[in-house]
């Protein structure tokens, strides 16, 4: 009931900041739940179904000419009002209100706006994404927020694996892609971070929100 997911959100948030704050990087797991996760992943299955995918970037095998290209990460943007994104705009609108709940505890932010759901698939051959920061240049974007959809993920069977380096330490934080979890990190230079590669199809969806 609404007061039930209030009083969740309001303490989820209580987590989020203090974990932000502190590390950079949070990790929320069982979000929304299996019935909402699945009806989620139907829209992102249906999507791809219907071509919607861009080609990802063509990620050329060492030197090989065009027929070894193998394409990477491939996504569509969604902005929730499109026919069959119900479930993809709850995701969001949920998303939303948990940093709102956040409020001005995610020093030194204070969240202006948001791009749209940008959905990607890695298709599972063998291809993940560069190393690489999201925001290096303060184009506005603050926080990075991903939910993954993979059931069952193993890293250790699939690869696929987030790894972000948070600047200044020494140690690497290896983010599985599993169902229903959500992460936020900051988008900036503090979280260089790659896909490792995946060896099975490997949804997500990122929203960047802005300060
Ligand atoms: O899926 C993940 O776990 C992390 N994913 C990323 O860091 C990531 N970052 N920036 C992008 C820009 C365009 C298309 C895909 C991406 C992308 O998957
Ligand atoms: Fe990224």
């Amino acid at each position: 009931d609404q007061h039930g997911r209030t009083k969740q959100f309001r303490e989820l948030s209580d987590y989020v900041a203090k974990c932000m704050n502190q590390h950079g990087i949070c990790v929320v797991d069982n979000f929304l739940g299996d019935m909402p996760g699945e009806e989620i992943l139907k829209e992102v299955q249906d999507l791809q179904s219907r071509g919607t995918f861009q080609d990802g970037q063509l990620v050329s095998s060492k030197g090989v000419q065009s027929s070894q290209n193998i394409r990477g990460d491939q996504i569509t943007w969604v902005d929730g009002t499109e026919p069959g994104s119900k479930a993809i705009s709850y995701l969001v609108s949920s998303m939303d209100t948990l940093l709102m709940y956040c409020g001005q505890r995610l020093k030194p932010v204070s969240i202006r706006g948001r791009t749209k759901a940008m959905v990607a698939c890695y298709p599972g051959s063998g291809k993940g994404y560069v190393r690489h920061v999201d925001n290096p240049n303060e184009d506005g974007r603050c926080i990075t927020c991903i939910y993954y959809l993979n059931k069952g993920w193993d890293s250790r069977e699939t690869g696929g694996l987030l790894r972000i380096y948070p600047e200044g330490r020494s140690e690497v934080a290896n983010i599985e892609p599993i169902f229903d979890r959500l992460l936020f990190f900051w988008s900036d230079r503090r979280n260089p971070h790659e896909v490792l590669p995946a060896y099975a199809i490997r949804y997500a969806i990122t929203v960047w929100y802005f300060d």
